[in-house]
């Protein structure tokens, strides 16, 4: 039988590259590691991407067995979810991927300036209700840029036309270089090793026969980011009212 979560939890506690610092503890605990992860942690030069909102982390671990010559660092507030991905890493003795279980709304206090190459975001939930809530709002955009390089990559993986619409116009509003786009990745003939990693979540809009979207583009630190004033058709097979996240909740 699987491990539950209480036991899940206790593993976590003792994995020595997963960092634990929800909303609710970490104005009392200072975080050493904001601008000495490549020092202190990953104990080389290479670039530092996150993986926003990684759930079990399909990203993080499979682009860090693509990757030995970058880092990887999965973020999310769920810690069992985080297991999965945190043991396969631990498991396989692989050194650049670690785990951060914290807020995202919070996410510049682990990361100094420039510390961050790219963002991965995948299949975030839409937030359909509240832009300020969205990974790819203006508003996480100006926290991105506390800790991303100048001009550095943005990856959006996600089966929600409405985030997807979305982050388009955010991007022209914005003039921000979009460096790729594709409507439906999976009969693009577009795919590679990358785009290949399927998550959980992405399984499951598959298995429902979604079409998956994806995008990259540069976040510019010049200029003030605008929030596009734009009304978006809502994606009719979420519930409007299931959207109902707080960004401050600590549950794991
Ligand atoms: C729809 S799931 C996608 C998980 C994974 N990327 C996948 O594709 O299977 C969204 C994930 O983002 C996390 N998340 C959403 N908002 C968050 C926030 N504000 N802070 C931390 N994690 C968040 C959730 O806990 C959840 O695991």
């Amino acid at each position: 039988m699987g491990k539950g979560k209480l036991e899940k939890f206790a593993d976590m506690r003792d994995y020595p590259h997963v960092f634990e610092y929800p909303y609710s503890v970490v104005d009392n605990v200072p975080f050493e590691m904001k601008g000495n992860w490549n020092r202190d942690f990953f104990k080389n030069d290479n670039p530092i991407v996150l993986e926003l909102g990684c759930g079990r982390g399909e990203y993080t671990v499979g682009l860090g067995r693509m990757y030995s010559d970058k880092n990887f660092i999965g973020v999310d507030i769920k810690g069992a979810r985080m297991w999965t991905g945190a043991t396969d890493a631990l498991k396989a003795g692989m050194k650049n991927v670690a785990f951060l279980r914290t807020n995202i709304e919070i996410i510049e206090r682990f990361f100094a300036p420039g510390e961050v190459s790219e963002i991965w975001l995948t299949f975030s939930d839409p937030q359909m209700k509240k832009a300020t809530k969205r990974l790819t709002s203006t508003y996480f955009m100006n926290r991105y840029r506390k800790f991303l390089k100048p001009d550095g990559l943005i990856h959006l993986k996600t089966d929600s036309n409405f985030m997807f619409t979305y982050t388009r116009y955010m991007v022209e509003e914005n003039r921000l270089p979009v460096e790729f786009l594709t409507e439906d990745l999976y009969h693009s003939g577009l795919v590679d090793d990358i785009l290949g990693i399927r998550t959980y979540y992405e399984q499951q809009w598959l298995d429902r026969g979604l079409n998956i979207k994806y995008m990259k583009f540069r976040l510019s630190q010049e200029g003030e980011l605008r929030e596009p004033d734009v009304e978006i058709e809502l994606d009719e097979y979420r519930s409007y009212n299931r959207s109902k996240r707080s960004g401050l909740q600590t549950s794991k």
